[in-house]
């Protein structure tokens, strides 16, 4: 199980590397989040990618649409995974994973908001993407609804991607995640938003266990 640590809000290059120098032996993946990305573009990547080669770099681009054009410039920056919505058209979705392949990167699927998930994982399977994340929106996480639950149940669909679980995830909750075993957890504000993240760090890895 990998975990990877997203840098949302208010984050730039200085403060992404203070926090992974602190936490980089417990981490595996580090997000350059879909609101940096939209502030700076992909210069995030392009800074980090040299000073963290034991580390993959996930751009958060969510893609919509323009799926081979947008991929290969977050892989040409230096992302080894790039996001796509399982929302996007199918050829928008076929392009970042051909993208992907001209690379040797990897595409992960985020179905954040997709009204048919069974349906819709079945399809994202079949076209080949490497992780499938289902992710619980920032915006209703406060909402009181079991996300967890609704992911448990979701988690069954996905045959063939690799599992990635998202939104809201913390030290204290992070069991009725791991529970699901996925490939990837990944965790923000949870870590990052913690007073003491590599203390917040440690004890996610630990939750995590050997798996
Ligand atoms: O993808 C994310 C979200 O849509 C904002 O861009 C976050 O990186 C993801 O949800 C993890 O963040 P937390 O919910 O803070 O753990």
């Amino acid at each position: 199980m990998k975990l990877q640590v997203a840098f949302d809000c208010g984050c730039n290059t200085r403060t992404i590397c203070d926090c992974v120098d602190r936490i980089s032996g417990y981490m595996d993946f580090i997000e350059v989040g879909t609101p940096l990305i939209i502030e700076k573009g992909l210069s995030t990547v392009r800074e980090l990618r040299p000073r963290y080669p034991h580390l993959k770099i996930l751009a958060d681009l969510k893609i919509m649409d323009g799926g081979f054009y947008e991929a290969n410039a977050a892989f040409e920056a230096g992302a080894d995974i790039v996001t796509a919505l399982a929302a996007a058209e199918d050829a928008t979705l076929k392009g970042a994973v051909e993208a992907a392949a001209k690379h040797g990167g990897e595409i992960m699927v985020d179905t954040i908001a997709h009204p048919d998930l069974p349906r819709r994982i079945g399809e994202l399977d079949a076209m080949g993407a490497d992780y499938i994340c289902l992710h619980t929106a920032k915006d209703t996480q406060g909402s009181g609804r079991d996300f967890a639950a609704f992911m448990r149940e979701m988690r069954g669909f996905v045959r063939h991607a690799k599992l990635a679980l998202a939104g809201g995830i913390n030290p204290e909750n992070i069991e009725s995640y791991t529970s699901m075993a996925p490939d990837v957890i990944i965790i923000g504000e949870g870590i990052t938003g913690a007073s003491d993240p590599a203390k917040a760090a440690g004890i996610v890895r630990e939750k995590m266990g050997a798996h």
